[in-house]
């Protein structure tokens, strides 16, 4: 049982207590024409009230790695509670569908809910593997079927992402402050809102949309762009100079002065080999300008001209002038050229300035790069060695670049008591069988292991207590595993009219830690991003067996001529 796990009774229909999908195009109606189809068809025939098992799940992890983030449970749940058609609804669907349906069909509809639906699944923001149900979902065929599209379009980009931003993480280091920047590139404005979210579960510290920062309370960071800078053209447009000291004491009349003195002392100790000591000027007064703006938090792109011979000396100008007046400049942000060399000399610059003027932590000043950056340029970058203290991250990370989709499936395992499978000519495409339970079984140094699926009547895996493990396919595979710990790994979210406690959703911070933890959690070797270990992934004995009864009584005999 989770520590935190913060159980409701039941009982009381749990709709009333949880909002609607964050996405308001979230309804009945997103899902795919086919749902429908099957459920007048289900109805027609008389089956729609029999009880289906399907398990949401996905066959390999995404991005060449072992691992995968499951994420967007807390929407399908909000989706399923708030299941419930409209009148406008229904009557498109009748549209959408052959003249011939039944009007009884309708008048089901109109009394469709999830009331009849459970729901149990990982805990969001956890690392899961493939095959593994992410989510089970069992009740009346008809309804289930609907929810098919909607909680495969919830759960594969959100997890995606999600993974995404880890492994961004993962290269970045622990240390590093990251910034999700994608708002502008990433695949519309859902693509934008889920990536924000699902980024900050995967490890980023904030975000630069104010969207997300409102729905979700993800701390917002921003610096400024190229075109404050560029859009200033001489001293003399800054009109009110004036800037009061951080502590409130005095004020400092003529602040684009004091900058201009500062940067005069910089010239005269600093640079002049590469130079003939001149800044750009127009960039020198888009600084003060936002120094003026926001004096407690001073940030400078420093790339529009020429980062070492102008924005840089500019930069320190303006820090230096405000730390005359008691405040600590935010830093710079780098946007182009070789961000290992520029950190590298910036910070050089930074310390020489510290001990130049005796302004102690100025050679700390902190460093943000971006520029399509991606997990290949933060790991280049560490290679080489550089000074950054923060990423912001946009086109590749929300975009998922490199892998576009992660291909989650939700099949059908078990209709009234009776276990299904799905044949495939390729067998990782086979169906793993009946109503299963799952456990994570942790070693002696207490890494995850093995994930084992079993099917639910047998005994649960005991701590200290020897269980077979085997692969679900290949024969010769499998291995006996004494565990120090044991994860049950499907919680009840949804419980429908079972009378089971429901698990309260948890707030997007904790979710956030859950991955963070897990993360940590993991065997390094399973984590690297060359040639990582796979992860075993398991049924029991039993499974096994029945598994293969099954696929034979269900594969017909060829015959040879
Ligand atoms: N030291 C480095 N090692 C590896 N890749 C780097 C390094 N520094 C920057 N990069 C990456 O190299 C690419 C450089 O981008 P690009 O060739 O478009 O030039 P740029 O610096 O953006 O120039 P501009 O924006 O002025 O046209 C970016 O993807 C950036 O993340
Ligand atoms: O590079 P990304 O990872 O996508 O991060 C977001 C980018 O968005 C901004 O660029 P901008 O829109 O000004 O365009 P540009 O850098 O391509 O000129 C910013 O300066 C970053 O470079
Ligand atoms: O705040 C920034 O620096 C920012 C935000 C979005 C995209 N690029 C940069
Ligand atoms: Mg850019």
């Amino acid at each position: 049982m989770e520590a935190n796990a913060n159980h409701l009774p039941n009982g009381e229909a749990a709709a009333a207590v949880l909002d609607s999908p964050t996405n308001p195009m979230v309804t009945p109606l997103l899902t795919d024409l086919y749902q429908y189809t099957m459920a007048y068809a289900y109805w027609k025939g008389g089956k729609h009230n029999d009880r289906a098992v399907f398990d949401l799940y996905f066959r390999r992890n995404p991005f060449g790695g072992e691992y995968t983030i499951f994420a967007g449970l807390e929407e399908c749940i909000k989706f399923i509670a708030n299941f419930k058609m409209n009148e406008g609804e229904i009557s498109f669907i009748r549209q959408s569908l052959s003249g011939s349906c039944e009007d009884g069909f309708f008048d089901y509809l109109r009394e469709l809910d999830c009331s009849e639906v459970e729901a149990y699944a990982i805990p969001e923001g956890s690392v899961v593997f493939p095959k593994v149900p992410l989510m089970r979902i069992e009740g009346p065929v008809a309804v289930v079927q609907l929810l098919e599209t909607p909680l495969l379009n919830l759960v594969n980009f959100a997890s995606l992402v999600a993974t995404n931003a880890a492994r961004h993480r993962f290269v970045a280091g622990k240390s590093k402050m990251l910034l999700e920047f994608g708002l502008r590139r990433a695949q519309g404005p859902d693509g934008a809102i889920t990536a924000s979210k699902y980024c900050y579960i995967g490890g980023f510290d904030a975000t630069s949309n104010v969207a997300a920062g409102r729905l979700f309370g993800i701390p917002l960071r921003g610096t400024h762009s190229h075109a404050f800078v560029s859009s200033f053209m001489s001293p003399d447009e800054i009109i009110e100079k004036s800037l009061k000291s951080a502590d409130g004491s005095t004020i400092c009349e003529d602040f684009v002065s004091l900058v201009q003195t500062w940067l005069n002392k910089i010239k005269a100790v600093q640079w002049s080999k590469s130079s003939n000591g001149d800044t750009n000027h127009s960039e020198l007064t888009a600084f003060t300008s936002y120094a003026l703006a926001f004096p407690d938090n001073f940030l400078a792109l420093v790339d529009t001209y020429d980062v070492m011979r102008s924005g840089i000396p500019n930069f320190c100008a303006v820090a230096l002038a405000l730390n005359d007046l008691g405040y600590k400049a935010g830093g710079i942000r780098l946007d182009s050229g070789d961000l290992a060399y520029l950190s590298s000399e910036a910070r050089k610059f930074f310390q020489s300035i510290e001990k130049e003027f005796c302004i102690p932590g100025f050679g700390k000043t902190n460093i943000t790069a971006s520029n399509d950056l991606n997990e290949e340029t933060l790991d280049a970058l560490n290679k080489q060695g550089h000074e950054v203290d923060s990423y912001g991250i946009g086109t590749y990370l929300v975009t998922c670049y490199s892998q576009a989709a992660l291909g989650c499936v939700f099949k059908l395992v078990e209709i009234n008591g009776e276990p299904r499978i799905k044949l495939s000519e390729d067998v990782s495409k086979v169906s793993i069988p009946c109503k299963k339970r799952s456990y994570r079984l942790y070693g002696k140094e207490g890494y995850p292991l093995v994930d084992i699926m079993t099917r639910e009547n047998e005994p649960i895996p005991k701590v200290g207590e020897r269980i077979l493990c085997r692969h679900p396919f290949n024969e010769s595979k499998r291995a006996f595993v004494v565990p120090q710990k044991v994860d049950d790994l499907l919680k009840c979210y949804w419980p429908g009219t079972s009378g089971k406690p429901r698990v309260e959703l948890p707030s997007l911070n904790e979710t956030r830690e859950r991955c963070i933890n897990q993360l940590e959690q993991m065997r390094p070797d399973h984590m690297r991003r060359l040639n990582p270990t796979p992860y075993k992934v398991s049924v029991s004995a039993k499974l096994y067996d029945f598994i293969h009864f099954l696929w034979l009584n269900e594969a017909p005999v060829g015959e040879l001529q």
